[in-house]
């Protein structure tokens, strides 16, 4: 018989059967679910109904379409197991929270502060470990097989994590059958003097592999069980755009099942590698772009629909700019998904830029917390907030951005013209950023991630492509090492936020190239040469967040940061 679900991720459930009725309803403190089965769809045919007393507790595990009878009692002792103790939250620690033994000592210690969570961890690759992988493959193409072995990147990795692994007291041969195949999968790339997206996806896989090993190891060894999971086993499903990775909507019931089903059967901390995934089609190791450990966590997060996610990193929550640009960002305390989005998409390394979508699907708070400060409030990011007083919340720099100025060589009233643009655009697969335009003209900036993930001679050959064929229907300028600088806020106040933008750039000499305020209601996009992009960024912060009203300029300092 059908069952009617309406439940997002997988839930524990106590429901009582009244036998005259047929009809299954959530007992009070679940009533928040809308939730319809009809009984002999739950307990099948293996119960005969006439056995049963009038009212019937169940327990019932619900996941996606399918029910499980977790334990059935006249009357359910409340939490009187641990299946009735969900699994509540999911914390990511990134690389710079576990880049040592220390760190990683630390952050069990955070994680057990909190008595009251039963978290689902997910952890990111020890320090720079990418990197290092990344270096060491491009190495590998050309230095020979020979000398593989005595590659300095390779010799990092292995003794971080062996030292890591002996000084935090756990079996090194955890690790051991990683380190080998690493140095083969390295000796391979070195033998056919290449190294394609989809070895290197499955080369930095490694970084994540090793650390959640010793992390999960950690924890056993200091009594508290954990488990630790490689995503791809577990049903990551994503594209197969190696580097790059999408998530698949399988992956949630497949992930719900796995991690809860474990933890019914028998609880233990899970620990989560972050970043990686499996592409559907080829079964092959895919990562979800750089920083996409954030993406694991709001996946997760969904998936079970947990209470919060929470990503701790090196800085006390996002911040108004980058602390690299200008080191007296601050914190900001609230922001919506939409901001965070927004942001994350526009440049800020800070958050994954899809990993609010999970979230704001599944309506999970995220908050952004420091590792290195876990007294700091961070930043919590919600569906809604209070906008009242909000003007501007962040500001946000991408760099090394391509714009293109395209005037239509036709005369004025032509239709069809907008549309003959973006299908070249759709035609050659790249995707624009940032919009504006008149009738016969229209000036637009490409996504540097699309690009940034071809090779840069293919980079270059691809926008000689876009300019030959927009050149059939019109005059192409095209403008490289450009800088959008999002201004992140309440564009309610627009007016209020242009006027001091342009008198802050107006006094530092700066001439806006491009401006677009998209149907997002949070972003106002400015677009200036590369050249001049920071010095505005600080200057706009110290206008905007730190004055009344100041267009003076402000000199360029360096960056604090925990780590
Ligand atoms: N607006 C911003 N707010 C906070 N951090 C930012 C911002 N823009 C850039 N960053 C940088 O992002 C870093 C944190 O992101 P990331 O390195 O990906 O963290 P993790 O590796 O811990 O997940 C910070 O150290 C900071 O330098
Ligand atoms: N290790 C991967 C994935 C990741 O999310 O890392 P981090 O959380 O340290 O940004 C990277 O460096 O991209």
């Amino acid at each position: 018989m059908a069952a009617p679900l309406y439940l997002s991720g997988v839930k524990t459930l106590d429901m009582s059967f009244s036998k005259s009725t047929c009809c299954c309803q959530p007992i009070p403190r679940q009533q928040h679910l809308h939730f319809a089965v009809s009984l002999p769809s739950v307990i099948g045919p293996c119960l005969p109904l006439n056995g049963l007393s009038q009212t019937l507790a169940l327990r019932l595990r619900c996941a996606a379409s399918k029910v499980d009878v977790l334990e059935m009692n006249d009357t359910l002792s409340q939490d009187s197991d641990q299946s009735a103790k969900e699994l509540t939250c999911v914390m990511k620690f990134g690389g710079s929270s576990v880049a040592s033994a220390d760190r990683m000592r630390e952050v069990a210690d955070l994680i057990l502060g909190f008595p009251e969570e039963r978290p689902v961890i997910v952890l990111s690759a020890m320090g720079k470990t990418t990197n290092k992988l990344l270096l060491a493959g491009e190495k590998a193409v050309s230095c020979g097989v020979s000398n593989i072995s005595d590659l300095e990147e390779l010799a990092f990795i292995k003794e971080l994590h062996l030292r890591t692994a002996e000084e935090l007291g756990v079996d090194k041969s955890i690790i051991s059958k990683h380190l080998s195949e690493l140095e083969q999968l390295l000796n391979g790339i070195a033998m056919m003097k290449e190294m394609t997206p989809r070895t290197k996806d499955y080369l930095v896989s490694f970084g994540e592999c090793m650390s959640t090993r010793i992390f999960a190891a950690y924890l056993n060894e200091i009594g508290v069980k954990a488990r630790q999971y490689d995503a791809f086993d577990i049903g990551f499903i994503t594209t197969d755009d190696f580097t790059n990775a999408d998530i698949l909507e399988a992956t949630y019931p497949a992930v719900a099942k796995r991690l809860h089903g474990d933890w019914i059967s028998d609880p233990a901390i899970p620990i989560v590698t972050g970043f990686l995934g499996k592409g559907w089609r080829t079964c092959a190791v895919t990562t979800l772009g750089r920083g996409g450990s954030d993406l694991t966590a709001t996946t997760i997060g969904k998936a079970l629909g947990l209470r919060e996610i929470q990503v701790w990193k090196d800085v006390d929550g996002v911040l108004t700019c980058d602390p690299n640009i200008y080191p007296r960002a601050a914190p900001v305390p609230y922001l919506t998904f939409d901001e965070a989005a927004e942001l994350a998409y526009f440049g800020a390394q800070v958050l994954h830029p899809q990993s609010m979508r999970p979230a704001r699907e599944g309506d999970i708070p995220v908050r952004v917390k420091n590792s290195y400060n876990p007294k700091a409030p961070g930043t919590l990011i919600t569906r809604r907030r209070d906008m009242s007083e909000a003007i501007l919340t962040s500001i946000v720099l991408k760099r090394n951005v391509t714009m293109l100025d395209i005037a239509s060589t036709r005369m004025l009233g032509q239709f069809g013209f907008l549309a003959k643009v973006f299908s070249t655009f759709e035609d050659l697969g790249i995707s624009v950023d940032v919009v504006a335009t008149s009738e016969v003209s229209i000036s637009l900036t490409l996504d540097p991630s699309k690009l940034w993930s071809r090779e840069l001679i293919q980079q270059a050959s691809e926008l000689d492509h876009v300019v030959e064929e927009l050149e059939k229907i019109a005059v192409v300028n095209l403008l490289q090492h450009r800088s959008i600088i999002s201004l992140i806020g309440n564009v309610q106040r627009s007016s209020l936020i242009l006027e001091k933008a342009f008198h802050v750039l107006r006094a530092n000499g700066v001439n806006v190239q491009m401006i677009s305020q998209g149907a997002s209601k949070v972003n106002i996009s400015l677009i200036v040469n590369d050249s001049e992009a920071e010095q505005c960024v600080r200057a706009l912060h110290f206008a905007f967040f730190e004055s009344d009203l100041s267009s003076e300029l402000v000199p360029a300092t360096t960056t604090t940061k925990y780590a």
